[in-house]
């Protein structure tokens, strides 16, 4: 089976639901962890990482990833591949919406991942969006 590690930074409990639900979707062995608790040897071990974030301020990563952000390097992330996803609000943020998603995935890039996709963005309340969620966990593995 593969091996899927899933990072997440949230504030308010968003972006970490989202997470629960692409760990409930995704079939495969999958580690969850904050980004405030994530280790190196579970990046390495994986097929497959998923780094998600919601957005703060205006287009700011979320406090949380920002610092794992700021750690991500070639040595970490070479050749892996990785997916992103994340929480915002297109009403009231329409030009920076979702901005941490893009932010991770150029960070990702640079650093010689195998980006998967386009992301997964996930606009205002979790319910709405849940049959989203599941379908891009699906796509992935
Ligand atoms: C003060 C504040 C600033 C925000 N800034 C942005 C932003 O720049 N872009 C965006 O898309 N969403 C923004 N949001 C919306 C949050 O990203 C959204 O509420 C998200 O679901 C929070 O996810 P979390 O609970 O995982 O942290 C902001 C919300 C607040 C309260």
């Amino acid at each position: 089976m593969k091996k899927v590690t899933i990072i997440y930074g949230s504030t308010t409990g968003n972006t970490e639901r989202v997470a629960e639900l692409l760990k409930s979707n995704i079939a495969a062995e999958v580690t969850l962890a904050d980004a405030s608790n994530a280790d190196k040897e579970m990046v390495q071990s994986a097929d497959l990482i998923l780094l998600g974030a919601s957005t703060w301020g205006y287009g700011e990563i979320q406090d949380d990833f920002q610092a794992y952000y700021d750690l991500m390097n070639e040595d970490l992330l070479k050749g892996k591949d990785v997916a992103v996803f994340g929480c915002g609000n297109s009403d009231d943020f329409p030009d920076v919406y979702c901005e941490a998603v893009n932010l991770i995935k150029d960070k990702a890039a640079e650093c010689g991942a195998n980006i998967i996709g386009e992301g997964l963005k996930v606009d205002g309340e979790v319910d709405d969006n849940v049959s989203a969620i599941e379908s891009f966990a699906k796509s992935l593995v």
